[in-house]
């Protein structure tokens, strides 16, 4: 790899990033204090159980469809085999828009955006599942901590997307190559910023990841048998496919 290729990798992740990323961060700093009032949040906590997770697949399966755009412009991806592809979105998908949220966590209210305000954990009470709310609130707390720039979210993202870990992946030596120029281009991105320190505690972060996307399938197969109907017929084809 000559350090032209590993620029040119980091470019092109660090734009596919910006032209994928749904909300800017400026654009949703303007809006940082606009909370949900007394009222919005009594709506949210009246819904019912299956009425509250629909309401939120739908907008989950958004900010998923914008990743899966954000994958396909990340330098060989496309070169791997669809189902390598499919099987690589299936588990990483969600870390990513994780990785994404967490960019709008406000820590000093404790509060993420949703439904185009800020909300804080008591927002999602029907939800019924209060430990998965809590650990996506604490994970966005952590990566809030680290401080991370734009440019070092999206060499990240890509490394979560691009993980020859992943199960049932048909090249798993292809998907390790990507990976180690992924790797290349995000201690380059570290190197070049002075924080290397940093690589050991995204790796500790992908490690919550695993277990924060483990909990949200285990929700989704609890819901999915509480509320079969919901879960068949009225989540996201997209959802269903990535998640169920
Ligand atoms: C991701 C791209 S972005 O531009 O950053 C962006 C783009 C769009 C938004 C707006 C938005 O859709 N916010 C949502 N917030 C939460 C949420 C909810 C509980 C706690 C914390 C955040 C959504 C969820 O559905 C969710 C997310 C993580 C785990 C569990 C769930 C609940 C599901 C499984 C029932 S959707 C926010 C940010």
């Amino acid at each position: 790899h000559s350090l032209r290729n590993i620029d040119e990798l980091c470019a092109s992740i660090v734009r596919s990033h910006r032209e994928t990323s749904q909300y800017r961060v400026e654009e949703l700093q303007a809006l940082r204090w606009k909370l949900f009032s007394r009222e919005e949040i009594q709506t949210y906590q009246s819904k019912s159980v299956d009425e509250m997770w629909q309401h939120c697949a739908i907008r989950l399966t958004d900010a998923v469809q914008f990743v899966v755009e954000f994958a396909k412009h990340i330098p060989g991806f496309r070169m791997l085999s669809q189902n390598d592809q499919i099987a690589l979105l299936k588990t990483g998908s969600m870390e990513v828009v994780l990785v994404r949220m967490s960019r709008f966590f406000n820590t000093e209210n404790n509060t993420v955006f949703f439904d185009g305000k800020f909300a804080g954990t008591e927002v999602f009470k029907s939800l019924a599942c209060g430990d998965l709310i809590a650990a996506v609130f604490d994970f966005a707390h952590g990566m809030c901590a680290l401080k991370l720039t734009e440019q070092q979210i999206a060499l990240f993202s890509a490394l979560v997307l691009i993980n020859a870990d992943r199960p049932c992946l048909e090249d798993r030596g292809k998907v390790q190559r990507v990976q180690r120029s992924v790797e290349l281009g995000l201690t380059h991105i570290l190197h070049r910023d002075n924080q290397e320190s940093l690589m050991h505690k995204l790796y500790q972060r992908m490690a919550v990841l695993r277990s924060l996307c483990s909990l949200h399938m285990e929700k989704l197969r609890w819901f999915s048998q509480r509320y079969p109907l919901t879960a068949h017929s009225l989540f996201p084809p997209l959802y269903k496919e990535l998640f169920a």
